[in-house]
């Protein structure tokens, strides 16, 4: 299957470690793919490029196999596009915004901006310098899904959306997903991530660290669990079995397991002759996974 976006051996070298270095990846047809990393880990740069706003150093990206830098006009009638910094001509009204550019776009109607304006709750009708920065982000999401592009390109769509507008975000990507449309959004959150893309790149000092298949991360092989008990023998006489046991927590005893899907039984039966308070799976996800890559001094900026 040919690719959607195809990025190859990516550098922009802004000095000093700044920039993308021999980044490379590529997106499927109906895939919702995600770009994971903290502030000036290099989302923006690599975008840019996908733009056209930016000419690589070296390497090159394409977008239907049409190219990045010399066919932007070809590529645009593809695509849609919320950028990272939104800036609107401010004299217009919200309204005249989406007019202009259904008007540019050519577009028959404004049935469907009018069906996002509804799922947005927004009030296109004040000007656009008086709209707060989240009434902003909305009104950029409409402009880029309006004309019902097959791309969509989004750097941090949900940035200054409140967590109810997140969760219509979150629906929007999997409708438009289910209508088999491609999806590239950079984020810094990992709930969003985790509950809209397949794939997701992990990027960090302008570099891919991981590609990572969410199926795997939801599904992990290997499961931890968080088991309280009513004393410390119980505990005792858990660790003397053949699982790796590690006390998390004194009162009440409380420790961790980690074990394949098919010690699970096995754990069971060890349990049955116990007093277990409590028994809790931990699931592993997005962020425990890329804590791998970061530490904890990066991830407070994730
Ligand atoms: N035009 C430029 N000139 C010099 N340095 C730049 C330029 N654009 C970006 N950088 C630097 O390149 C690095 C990557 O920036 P980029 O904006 O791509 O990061 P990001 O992952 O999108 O971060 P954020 O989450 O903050 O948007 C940063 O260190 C940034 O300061």
């Amino acid at each position: 299957m040919k690719p959607i976006i195809s990025v190859s051996h990516l550098t922009k070298d802004y000095g000093e470690h700044r920039g993308v270095f021999d980044l490379s990846f590529e997106t499927r047809q109906g895939e919702v793919f995600g770009f994971l990393g903290p502030n000036g880990a290099g989302k923006t740069t690599v975008i840019r490029h996908l733009l056209g706003f930016s000419k690589p150093q070296t390497g090159s990206c394409s977008i239907l196999g049409l190219d990045c830098w010399t066919q932007p006009k070809e590529i645009q009638r593809h695509i849609g596009y919320v950028p990272g910094e939104i800036a609107f001509p401010e004299h217009l009204t919200g309204y005249e915004f989406l007019e202009q550019i259904s008007a540019l776009r050519q577009m028959q109607s404004l049935d469907r901006a009018r069906e996002l304006i509804a799922m947005f709750e927004i009030d296109a009708r004040g000007e656009l310098k008086r709209m707060s920065k989240g009434m902003k982000q909305k009104i950029a999401l409409v402009t880029a899904f309006m004309h019902d592009p097959e791309i969509i390109i989004l750097d941090e769509p949900t940035s200054g959306l409140d967590p109810l507008m997140q969760s219509r975000f979150i629906a929007l990507i999997n409708s438009e997903k289910a209508r088999g449309k491609s999806i590239f959004m950079s984020s810094h959150m990992f709930e969003e991530i985790e509950k809209t893309c397949d794939r997701v790149a992990i990027i960090r000092q302008g570099q891919i660290v991981d590609t990572v298949v969410m199926d795997e991360i939801k599904h992990a092989k290997r499961k931890t669990f968080e088991i309280k008990f009513a004393s410390v023998d119980d505990a005792t006489r858990l660790a003397a079995g053949p699982f790796d046991v590690q006390l998390v927590d004194h009162a009440p005893t409380t420790v961790r397991i980690k074990l394949a899907d098919s010690q699970l039984n096995q754990l069971l039966q060890a349990l049955a002759s116990l007093h277990v308070l409590a028994l809790t799976e931990i699931k592993y996800s997005l962020e425990q996974h890329f804590m791998q890559y970061y530490g904890s001094e990066d991830h407070a900026n994730v």
